[in-house]
């Protein structure tokens, strides 16, 4: 047995364990294993702002509304600085599709090979309520040769194409927790030590569970198939927990087992969720552990996206609940189950 080649132990340092998975690689360039590490970085610093939220005068709103026509809280505007900066000054990322910009971010890293797709304060709601909120992120290689800014195309790439994907959890403790398509782990933040610890390997999600978490107070606006599934999971007796926190609820659904969804309204035909930097990159993460991620009637990561900002109904955790979730709906639309 190659001792060398064992599997990092709990506790391993981020930085060696993105150092080990890169030897997984001959040709990696290391560029993609910087560019996580710039991610870590800014994860960092936004952590520290995030827990003296209640003490230093960053509550409350921003004063101006983004693209989604939301308004933006001062964290949301913080934590878009921070991580614009983290992705401009490491080199490795050429463009940024950011929630708080309607525009794509173009770094001046021409050289550089990647696209970040990001939400850099998930559970913008719950910031001045200290309930856990997130920062969202998705890695594309570039398609168009360096020496150029990124095109609408390099950003409008279907979720299949993700090289890394994850998130960043500011709850209870800090974790991180990614993929670069060779399984899920996540990362417990220790500040005193300002490093992120291996505390989750190869993070499988259940098959099934008993939760489920939707904002049932859209429920009149479901269509039929959705408020068949809602039926089901009451008459089974499945408890409802929803944070308003999609990186919150995401997370416990991935450990524990369970379902979130956001479906398509009356109201908000296309969801509420943005298909680029929510959706894709959780999609990624689900089913690298194991779960299922679906619009209700097709693969997340198999939408072509057309608009930086688009959103998708979604329907994601453990692969039975999903499956079932689907199954209603096409029963309700007529369509073979
Ligand atoms: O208040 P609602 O309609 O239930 O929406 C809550 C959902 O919206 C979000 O807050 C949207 O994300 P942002 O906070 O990044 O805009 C999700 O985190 C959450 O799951
Ligand atoms: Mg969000
Ligand atoms: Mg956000």
């Amino acid at each position: 047995m190659d001792h060398n080649k064992m599997a990092l132990p709990v506790g391993a340092t981020l930085d060696r364990f993105i150092m080990r998975k890169q030897e997984d690689f001959p040709y990696a360039t290391g560029e993609l294993s910087q560019l996580l590490r710039d991610i870590a970085l800014a994860a960092k610093i936004v952590n520290r702002e995030i827990n003296r939220s209640g003490l230093i005068d960053i509550a409350g709103a921003y004063g101006s509304q983004n693209v989604q026509g939301e308004d933006q809280q001062k964290l949301d505007v913080v934590a878009n600085i921070r991580f614009i900066r983290a992705l401009r000054n490491g080199g490795e990322v050429c463009t940024i599709i950011s929630e708080e910009d309607e525009d794509m971010i173009q770094t001046g890293n021409v050289q550089g090979k990647y696209v970040v797709a990001i939400d850099p304060l998930d559970g913008s709601s719950n910031i001045d309520v200290n309930v856990s909120i997130g920062t969202i992120f998705s890695i594309y290689r570039r398609m168009s040769p360096t020496g150029l800014d990124g095109t609408t195309a390099d950003c409008l790439q279907p979720g299949t194409h993700q090289v890394a994907a994850g998130y960043i959890i500011y709850g209870c403790s800090t974790m991180l927790v990614y993929t670069t398509g060779n399984g899920v782990n996540g990362f417990t933040y220790e500040p005193s030590l300002g490093e992120f610890f291996l505390s989750h390997p190869n993070i499988q999600t259940p098959a099934t569970g008993t939760v489920y978490s939707v904002n049932e107070g859209c429920s009149e606006l479901f269509e039929a198939g959705v408020t068949a599934f809602v039926r089901q999971c009451k008459e089974r007796h499945f408890s409802a927990r929803y944070v308003g926190s999609l990186v919150a609820d995401f997370h416990r659904n991935l450990l524990k087992g369970g379902i979130y969804f956001y479906p398509a309204t009356t109201k908000s035909p296309g969801g509420k969720l943005r298909l680029m930097y929510e959706c894709n990159p959780l999609a990624f993460i689900v089913e690298q552990a194991g779960g299922k991620s679906s619009s209700g009637t097709r693969r997340t990561m198999e939408i072509e996206p057309q608009a930086l900002h688009e959103r998708c109904p979604v329907f994601i955790g453990s692969k039975e609940l999903v499956e079932e979730a689907e199954r209603l709906i096409a029963e309700s639309a007529g369509a073979p189950a």
